[in-house]
């Protein structure tokens, strides 16, 4: 067994149908008096909702939330969390609303209350971005864990089918990114494979009942190993290239995962074998290749497999690959100005949608 270290996950989860019933425990468990409810716009009625179930102890709504965390989002969320007094964020929502309460807590040290309706896991993780004059930048600092998540199957019921394959997607990425991770260990490698195994299970069954509260049940369940995968561990080549195309060509978020992982994992096969194993265990019997199965889950699932389907455009390649190979991430197959050739012709191949072998 190789050394390691494991820093375990100190968010609290409330996991289960109609788990949002205990809200008002939670915040008296946190301390926190005067919460104040984050969201998008899109869903302002359930947080506003929310809000008047909370009655005066509601310090108010902030519903701007937006993917990626443009800077001025997060500095208004600041003001708004100063000017109402808030003890606390609620963020009701994907990994956008996350994200938003993270960049309050970076320089607030707000505590959040995470209440997921997406598989992206972001509630699991010290993980924070904030995009600004196009380049995302991304960091871990520990006031960014929520400290408190609710995961309640019942409010991710009318996720619209595309987006919770793609989202199951990220999670998965999540989790592939840690079977190889630099600082993985038996335990997230465990996570990780059951992660990968619940949310490819959950996916035929979502697609024949998108309201199967049981099969939402165990996408979320897996979302919240994949999460905690992500939490513990580094992230590698994939996600280096989905914050790029995200945070610097706006392409949205879970579907440059779902693109891009395939390619990514058939970049790292050879240095990767172990991970190959697992995840190809994980994703149940078949002949294919991990990366392979990958796409063919994506693609059998009718989720997008190519960049061009998604806003990309051929001619911005190049640059991508350029702000990829600045700053890489650690990866077990070694990338940067050196591999920019390399890097390059994986895009080209996730623009087109070609199977990797
Ligand atoms: N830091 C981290 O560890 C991680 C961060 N992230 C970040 O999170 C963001 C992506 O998160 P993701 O969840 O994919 O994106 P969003 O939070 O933007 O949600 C994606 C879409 O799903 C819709 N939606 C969400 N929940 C529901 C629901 N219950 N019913 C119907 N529609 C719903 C949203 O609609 P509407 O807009 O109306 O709300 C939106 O259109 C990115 O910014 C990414 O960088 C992702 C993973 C990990
Ligand atoms: O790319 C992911 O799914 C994980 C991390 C991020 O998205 C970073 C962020 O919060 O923007």
């Amino acid at each position: 067994m190789k050394p390691f270290t494991w820093n375990g996950q100190p968010s609290r989860v409330v996991f289960g149908a109609g788990a949002l019933a205990h809200l008002e425990r939670e915040l008296d468990l946190l301390g926190a008096q005067r919460p104040l409810v984050l969201c998008t716009p899109g869903q302002a009625a359930q947080a506003h909702a929310l809000a008047q179930r909370l009655g005066p102890r509601c310090a108010g709504v902030f519903g701007q939330a937006v993917m990626h965390v443009p800077a001025a989002t997060a500095a208004a969320a600041r003001e708004a969390a100063a000017r109402l007094a808030a003890d606390c964020s609620i963020a009701l929502g994907g990994g956008s609303t996350t994200g938003l309460a993270k960049a309050v807590a970076l320089t607030t040290g707000l505590p959040i209350l995470a209440i997921p309706t997406t598989y992206a896991g972001s509630e699991m993780t010290p993980i924070y971005g904030i995009t600004e004059a196009g380049l995302k930048t991304t960091g871990r600092d520990a006031r960014v864990l929520p400290r408190t998540v609710i995961y309640d199957p019942e409010l991710s019921l009318d996720l619209p089918l595309a987006l919770s394959v793609t989202s199951a997607m990220n999670a998965i990425a999540h989790a592939v990114e840690g079977l190889y991770a630099q600082d993985g260990n038996p335990v997230t490698d465990l996570m990780a494979e059951e992660g990968i195994r619940a949310l490819a299970a959950a996916l035929p069954r979502l697609r024949a009942r998108p309201r199967d509260p049981d099969a939402r049940g165990d996408a979320l369940y897996g979302a919240w190993l994949c999460g905690s995968v992500l939490g513990s561990v580094g992230m590698a080549l994939h996600h280096k290239l989905c914050h790029t195309l995200g945070g610097s060509f706006d392409l949205p978020h879970a579907e440059v995962h779902t693109v891009v992982l395939p390619q990514a994992l058939a970049f790292n096969a050879p240095a990767v074998p172990e991970a190959l194993l697992r995840i190809r265990r994980a994703l149940g019997p078949g002949a294919a290749s991990a990366p392979a199965a990958l796409f063919d889950l994506a693609r059998d699932n009718g989720a997008p497999v190519a960049l061009r389907d998604i806003g990309m455009r051929e001619a911005d390649l190049d640059r991508a690959a350029e702000i990829a190979v600045t700053h890489p991430y650690w990866n077990p197959r070694p990338f940067s100005a050196a591999q920019r050739g390399e890097i390059r012709a994986l895009l080209q191949r996730a623009f087109e949608g070609t199977r990797p072998d």
